[in-house]
């Protein structure tokens, strides 16, 4: 279990985190969503034990994870940037990352080669950017970790590779309950891939669920009624509304089944209920705070 407790952060006089509080079961995979800025970066650096809290807690299975050696032998942090000895070639690493992961699976290092089809000796800087990120996998996967952190992953993945590596992430996740932490702007990848997430803003977590609760906790309803006229709501939780034409568009947070039958009670002319999607719940919490402002649901 990964605990963060009352984090803080500052960069200077900026307070960057602000009071996060969040856990990560073993074995799930938590997606970490966020406006540009929120400081998601930040905190998987300070998950990762790169950064040092200015207060609160960060710790994996009760021990502290700032400069823990022991614990950085088990958890892998890709970032954004990748950062790579680029004069080494993938095999060169592959001996680092042998003599640093007790866990690295030799099977694995030689089924993935033959199936990116990468050389392995080739100096990883003339690489091009999907390859590097492809080699960045290959060591990481190989490496067996308990952990993982992941800053925007697939970014520059071409579509087969990054299914490749999803499958192999998820495989590690159903059959070791390998932890996944990922941070991406990409919601239908993250709607796919994590089982539970936290929206980060300004510092602060806005919201944290599992994202089959939160998808079933809130519905989208479009119906259109006989001369536009519109029935009384207010027995449901309407968090949002709009017309358009003569449609109404209402996010509604309650039981699909409730919602169903107080709107077809008015024996609307059109009526469609849909789930929300990630990017829909992501972009209302974002409008809840002043951050989105149009009407773009
Ligand atoms: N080393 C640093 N020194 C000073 N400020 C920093 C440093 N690193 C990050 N920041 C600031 O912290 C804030 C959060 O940055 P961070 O990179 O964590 O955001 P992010 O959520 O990952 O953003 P994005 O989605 O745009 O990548 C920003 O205002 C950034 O300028």
């Amino acid at each position: 279990m990964i605990e963060v407790r009352n984090a803080m952060k500052t960069f200077q006089s900026e307070t960057v985190i602000r009071d996060v509080s969040l856990s990560v079961r073993n074995g799930s995979i938590y997606g970490l969503l966020g406006s540009n800025g929120a400081g998601k970066t930040t905190l998987l650096r300070m998950m990762a034990g790169i950064l040092r809290t200015n207060s609160g807690e960060m710790k994996i299975d009760g021990e502290d994870i700032f400069e823990n050696n022991r614990l950085k032998e088990t958890m892998i942090f890709l970032q954004d940037d990748l950062y790579f000895f680029s004069q080494y070639t993938p095999k060169q690493m592959a001996r680092f990352y042998r003599e640093t992961y007790p866990s690295w699976d030799e099977e694995r290092y030689a089924g993935m080669k033959q199936s990116l089809g990468l050389d392995e000796n080739k100096k990883i800087n003339k690489f091009s950017k999907g390859m590097k990120r492809q080699v960045a996998f290959w060591l990481a996967l190989s490496a067996k970790p308990e952990v993982m952190i992941l800053d925007e992953p697939f970014d520059g993945l071409d579509a087969v590779v990054r299914k490749t590596i999803k499958s192999m992430i998820l495989e590690d996740v159903a059959e070791r309950s390998m932890t996944v932490i990922i941070s991406s702007h990409n919601l239908k990848e993250v709607e796919d891939i994590c089982d539970y997430i936290g929206i980060l803003h300004n510092g602060t977590i806005l919201l944290e669920r599992d994202i089959d609760d939160l998808k079933g906790e809130f519905h989208k309803v479009q119906a259109a009624f006989r001369k536009g006229k519109e029935p009384d709501m207010s027995p449901l939780d309407v968090v949002h509304r709009e017309k358009r034409g003569s449609v109404f568009i209402y996010i509604v947070r309650g039981e699909k089944d409730e919602i169903t039958s107080h709107v077809q009670a008015a024996h609307p002319v059109v009526f469609d209920q849909l789930s929300l999607t990630l990017e829909e719940i992501f972009i209302y919490e974002m409008r809840r705070v002043g951050y989105a402002k149009d009407d773009i649901i």
